[in-house]
């Protein structure tokens, strides 16, 4: 087990390329076990979910070869195998595997999924879609079995915005006989990514991007080839890194428009950006000032990006309140910051910011994804060594986060964990 060290205060300067959206990723992969031939998929992140993912299209049978970035899934041999524990519990995603091997079986069994524990996360809405598309759905001892003598299109309103639900009602619903109308669908670009893929594979979508979206199902989907797009969530981080301990940062293979509601409040804050076709320049004023965020289903600020943000909210001028309206209980990052000598309060559903703050290194734990990319730009902004363990959270979702930085010029390495340390952190 590993921990990350860095020694704050230097200077980021240069260019960082940002690799494929775990998001899209984690749905492109179980998307494959609908073809009855081999799909690649190129640009893939090197990410564990990737890899914990592909482990488990093998499981079911399928073939996988991983060539650098890209990956061939060959479906053919699949089966329904029941996966109802082991692997699917390490991450969120596994949950796709229910709407793919529903959509190609008409059954599953997917033990509940794990990931970043944000408070509850509920699949209520995924369950809603089957069960108007005609399949059974019973959770039996933390697995969720799903069944059905055919899928039929149906009309599905979404409760809830849910990026999950959507996709996951898509990948049953290409294959179901009929019309199936989404309303209330989640608009992110992972979705309309998935959507694209789908297509090229012969599925019938239209709406993607917008709140309705209309399948038609098909009797039979092929293999193909297809690129993913930049991870949004990653070129955000870097453009957070680069406000806060930057001098010139390029962001390159970034689309901006997917993080236009992040560059718009870092230009309030004082942060010049320019935009190119793919590529960011990102040069932050000395003096921040203090902004307010609220974050909202795309094209609103991601919860994605709540965690990092704080950081650099310490650095600002002023007083800053972050609301998440998507996870009001995503703040295990605000303990660990706190330790850092960050002035922040939680009160009600506001996590009050106030700044500046000289951040002092700490031993920090990064408990979720997100939580880790927080530490991260607080340990860049920092006095002193911060170390941070939990980096199998961080792994999940951020390709070569060390060298990437180290090519920006941080002081960042890992370092194994003594004996005492693992034992310190199991226990803590
Ligand atoms: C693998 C993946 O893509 N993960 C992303 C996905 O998670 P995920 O797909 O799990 O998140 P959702 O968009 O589904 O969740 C949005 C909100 O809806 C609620 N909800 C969701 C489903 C449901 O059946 N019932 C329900 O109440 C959730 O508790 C949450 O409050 O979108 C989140 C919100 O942008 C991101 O933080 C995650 O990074
Ligand atoms: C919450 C996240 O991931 P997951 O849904 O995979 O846990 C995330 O990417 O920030």
């Amino acid at each position: 087990m590993q921990k990350m060290l860095i020694e704050g205060g230097h200077t980021l300067n240069g260019m960082v390329r940002i690799s494929g959206a775990k998001n899209s990723a984690v749905a492109l992969l179980p998307a494959s076990i609908l073809a009855d031939s081999p799909v690649t998929l190129e640009g893939l992140p090197e990410i564990s979910d990737v890899h914990t993912l592909g482990d488990l299209l093998e499981e079911i049978g399928g073939q996988v070869s991983y060539n650098g970035q890209a990956m061939t899934i060959n479906p053919e041999n699949m089966v329904a195998m029941p996966l109802p524990n082991g692997k699917v519990k390490k991450l969120r995603a596994s949950y796709y595997f229910m709407g793919a091997m529903l959509g190609k079986f008409n059954k599953a069994v997917i033990g509940l999924p794990g990931g970043c524990y944000l408070g509850p996360r509920p699949i209520d809405q995924h369950i809603k879609g089957f069960e108007a598309l005609g399949a059974e759905v019973t959770n039996e001892q933390g697995a969720i079995y799903l069944r059905a003598k055919e899928l039929r299109g149906a009309r599905i309103y979404l409760d809830v915005v849910s990026v999950g639900a959507t996709i996951n009602i898509m990948l049953a619903a290409v294959k179901a006989k009929g019309k199936t109308i989404i309303e209330n669908a989640a608009k992110e670009p992972e979705i309309i990514d998935v959507a694209t893929l789908l297509t090229n594979m012969g599925a019938k979508i239209k709406g993607v991007g917008t709140d309705v979206i209309r399948i038609e199902g098909v009797p039979t989907l092929h293999g193909c080839k297809h690129t993913i797009i930049p991870d949004r969530i990653e070129a955000g981080t870097y453009a957070i890194a680069a406000a806060a301990q930057g001098e010139e940062v390029i962001i390159d293979n970034v689309i901006t428009r997917h993080i236009e509601s992040l560059l718009a409040k870092l230009r309030e804050m004082g942060v010049s950006i320019e935009e190119s076709d793919e590529q960011l320049l990102i040069r932050p004023q000395r003096q921040l000032k203090s902004v307010d965020i609220k974050t909202l289903v795309y094209p609103g600020f991601p919860t994605d990006l709540q965690q990092p943000f704080t950081s650099l909210l310490t650095r600002a001028t002023g007083t800053g309140v972050l609301i998440d309206t998507i996870y009001s209980a995503r703040l295990k990052h605000i303990d660990e910051l706190r330790r850092m000598n960050a002035t922040i309060k939680v009160e009600g559903g506001s996590v009050i910011v106030s700044g500046p703050a000289q951040l002092e290194g700490a031993k920090v734990k990064a408990s979720d994804l997100r939580a880790g990319a927080s530490l991260i730009v607080a340990g860049l902004m920092a006095n002193g060594i911060t170390e941070i363990t939990g980096l199998e959270h961080i792994d999940r979702g951020y390709e070569n986060i060390t060298e990437k930085l180290i090519g920006l010029g941080a002081r960042v390495w890992r370092e194994e964990m003594t004996e005492k340390e693992v034992i310190q952190f199991q226990n803590s």
